[in-house]
C-alpha cells in the first residue's frame, strides 16, 4: 500500500476542495465548462467522450466527520486511505480518473487513433439546462463529432459494476387546486384541499402500484428500480394561517418514469385526473422522450468495456439508472452513452454524509480508464 500520496491522489484532492455546491458553485475555480482533447491520429474517425459533471449538492456540514471541502485522507487499519469530501464519488471520482488516464496515455508517448475529449460541465445536480443540454446544442460541440460518451456511474455497494444504459425520466409534477376561504370555524365548502385530496390518492395508488411490481421482481431494489416507475410526494405547499381556509393549496411529486412506460401516455393521465377533480396540473421537465442505449457486445465501442472488465475481474449488469444524469441529452443527440463508476464492494454515499473514496479503488479504476480509452479510440 502507497504511503506517499501519489499525485493523482494530490490532483483529485485539489479539484474536491473548490467549492462547486449548490446552490452557489464556484465554478469559475475550475471553470464553468472544460473540454480537454487528446488528439487522434485520425481525427476525422467519430470521437470518444468521457463525460463528467463538476457541480455537488449542498452538504450538512454539522453531520460530516471531516471537513466536506477538505478532502482530508485518512489511513486505514489496512493501510489504504479514504479520501473524504462531497463529490469524491459523485462524480469527481469519475472526472479525476478522465484526466489521469488521458494523462497517461499522453505520457506513455502512444498516439491513438481518434480523437479522445474529456468534457467537465456544470448544474448536472440541476436538471442541466444551462450545463450539456446547453452544450449538446452548440456547434462546438457538433464539432466534437462524437460516436461514444463514456458517462456517469456510482460506487457498487455489490460485486458487480452497473453498467447504466438508459435512465428514468424525469418528470416532477406540480398540481394546484384553488377553492372557497373563509373562517376556519366555518364548514366551507369547495375547498382548494378538498379538489386536491383526490389528486393526491390517486397518484399515491400508483405509487403503490409500481412498488407492489418492484417487489416481484427478482433482482433486488438496487438492479431493479429503473424497471418501475419511481413517485414520491416531495412538497406540499399552503396555508397562511391556522384559521384562515387555504384559497390555494399544491402538491409536488417526484417522478422517474421508467422507459419501459409510455411517458407521454403517462402524462396524459395524470393531466386527465388533475381535470377531473378540477386542479391545475404543471410538468418542470417537458421531455418525453427518452431514448435508450443498446449495450450489445457485437458491437466495437461496447465490446471494449465488455473486454476491458473482464480483464479487470469485473463482472456487470446492464440497469437503468433510477436517477436522472447528463448522459440523457448525448443520447438525444443519436450518440450512445453508457455510464458506469469502475468500483465494486464500496459504500455507497453520493449525496450522503460523509461521501469518501478509497484511494486503493480510485488508483484501480484509473487503470481501467486507460485500458478502455486506449482501446477504444483505436477502434478502425
Ligand atoms: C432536477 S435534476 C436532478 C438530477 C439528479 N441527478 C442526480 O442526482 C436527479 O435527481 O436524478
Ligand atoms: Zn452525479
Ligand atoms: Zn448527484
Amino acid at each position: 500500500m502507497t504511503i506517499t500520496e501519489p499525485q493523482s491522489v494530490a490532483r483529485f484532492r485539489k479539484y474536491l476542495q473548490v467549492k462547486t455546491v449548490h446552490p452557489t458553485p464556484d465554478y469559475y475555480a475550475c471553470k464553468p465548462i472544460v473540454i480537454l482533447k487528446l488528439e487522434g491520429s485520425d481525427p476525422t474517425k467519430k470521437s470518444i467522450l468521457l463525460s463528467s459533471h463538476t457541480d455537488v449538492v449542498p452538504v450538512f456540514e454539522d453531520k460530516w466527520t471531516y471537513d466536506p471541502f477538505g478532502a482530508e485522507r485518512v489511513q486505514q487499519e489496512d493501510g489504504d486511505f479514504k479520501i473524504y469530501a462531497r463529490g469524491s464519488q459523485d462524480m469527481k471520482v469519475s472526472g479525476s480518473c478522465h484526466l489521469e488516464a488521458l494523462r497517461e496515455i499522453k505520457n506513455s508517448g502512444v498516439k491513438l487513433l481518434r480523437n479522445v475529449y474529456a468534457i467537465y460541465s456544470p448544474d448536472e445536480e440541476i436538471g442541466g439546462a444551462d450545463g450539456v443540454q446547453a452544450l449538446v446544442q452548440t456547434k462546438e460541440f457538433d464539432e466534437l463529432n462524437a460516436g461514444f460518451d463514456l458517462d456517469e456511474g456510482v460506487p457498487m455497494i455489490m460485486d458487480k459494476v452497473c453498467v447504466w444504459t438508459a435512465e428514468r425520466l424525469l418528470s416532477t409534477v406540480k398540481f394546484t387546486a384553488h377553492g372557497n376561504t373563509g373562517h376556519g370555524s366555518q364548514f366551507i365548502e369547495g375547498t382548494a384541499i378538498e379538489k386536491l385530496l383526490p389528486v393526491i390518492n390517486g397518484v399515491m395508488a400508483l405509487r403503490d402500484e409500481e412498488l407492489a411490481k418492484l417487489k416481484t421482481l427478482k433482482q433486488g431494489a438496487q438492479i431493479a428500480a429503473g424497471e418501475v416507475t419511481a413517485i414520491n410526494l416531495t412538497m406540499l405547499e399552503g396555508g397562511k394561517q391556522q384559521n384562515v381556509v387555504p384559497a390555494t393549496y399544491s402538491v409536488t411529486f417526484d417522478i422517474r418514469i421508467s422507459p419501459k412506460r409510455d411517458a407521454a401516455a403517462f402524462r396524459q393521465s395524470l393531466i386527465d385526473l388533475a381535470a377531473k377533480n378540477g386542479v391545475e396540473c404543471e410538468f418542470k421537465f417537458s421531455e418525453t422522450r427518452n431514448p435508450v442505449t443498446n449495450f450489445d457486445t457485437s458491437d466495437a465501442f461496447m465490446s471494449v468495456i465488455d473486454r476491458a472488465f473482464k480483464k479487470h475481474g469485473l463482472e456487470y449488469v446492464q440497469i437503468v439508472c433510477p436517477g436522472a444524469t447528463d448522459a440523457r441529452f448525448i443520447r438525444l443527440k443519436g450518440i450512445p452513452a453508457v455510464g458506469f463508476c469502475p468500483m465494486i464492494n464500496h459504500d455507497l454515499l453520493a449525496h450522503d454524509h460523509d461521501e469518501y473514496v478509497l484511494e486503493s479503488q480510485f488508483l484501480n479504476a484509473i487503470n481501467v480508464y486507460v485500458d478502455i480509452i486506449s482501446e477504444m479510440a483505436n477502434i478502425n
